[in-house]
């Protein structure tokens, strides 16, 4: 498993603003927009392309398409979906499929509660979208899911990681053969005794739209 921490001065800058407390929904919502779109262009630097001969007004000329089968851009619901349109700006032609999992606040264990995917993900690279791996338990099912389909190739968005969840999730994709990357802002200090980042930005998922019943 591979851990990029993308290093650029504005992704601090929107960041700083993300975690802080008073950022109201629509900042918030509009700084994890335009992160996704940083962090993507990083995250994407291995998506596979193939050669096109095209024609310009001057020339013909060889180019690059993104190959196919294109690849699969997954958001975890809730919080995943607030970097869905930051990632698909840059990806527009890719596919979409969505897993619903939620973390027990109190054993901390990530359940699925839902899931629209395609039967088989052979051969397609993925792209799993999700703010917080806090300890890596949502994030790890979500990759297991998507390995056990057919994936050959994660890279996994995330605003904050802690190293905690870097580490068990390593543990849990032990015996995996299947390049795995995590792209991130930043990695945090340590979780708290709840299993919140920190510093971190509090629940993503209240912060993007408003607190779960
Ligand atoms: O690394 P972990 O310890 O598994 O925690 C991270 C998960 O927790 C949050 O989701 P949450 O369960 O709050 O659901 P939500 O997105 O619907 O708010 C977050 O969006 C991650 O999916
Ligand atoms: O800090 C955290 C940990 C898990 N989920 C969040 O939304 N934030
Ligand atoms: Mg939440």
């Amino acid at each position: 498993m591979r851990t990029h921490v993308v290093d650029h001065p504005l992704v601090s800058h929107k960041l700083t603003t993300l975690r802080q407390s008073e950022t109201d929904s629509p900042t918030f919502r509009r700084l994890t927009d335009e992160l996704v779109t940083l962090l993507a262009y990083e995250a994407t630097r291995e998506v596979r392309v193939e050669t096109t001969d095209i024609v310009t007004p001057v020339a013909p000329a060889t180019g690059v398409k993104l190959s196919t089968p294109k690849p699969l851009v997954v958001p975890i619901l809730r919080a995943g979906l607030g970097m869905l349109d930051g990632m698909m700006r840059l990806l527009p032609t890719a596919e979409v499929g969505f897993l619903g999992m939620v973390r027990n606040e109190e054993t901390l264990e990530a359940s699925t509660y839902a899931e629209r995917l395609p039967e088989d993900l052979s051969g397609r690279q993925c792209y799993v979208l999700d703010p917080m791996l806090a300890t890596g338990g949502t994030l790890a099912a979500a990759i297991r899911f998507l390995t056990d389909r057919g994936a050959d190739d994660i890279t996994a968005i995330c605003l904050l990681v802690a190293p905690e969840g870097l580490a068990n999730l390593e543990a849990g994709l032990e015996g995996l053969d299947v390049p795995v990357t995590v792209v991130t802002a930043a990695q945090d200090e340590r979780l708290n005794e709840k299993g919140y980042i920190v510093p971190g930005l509090g629940d993503a998922g209240d912060r993007l739209y408003g607190v779960a019943q």
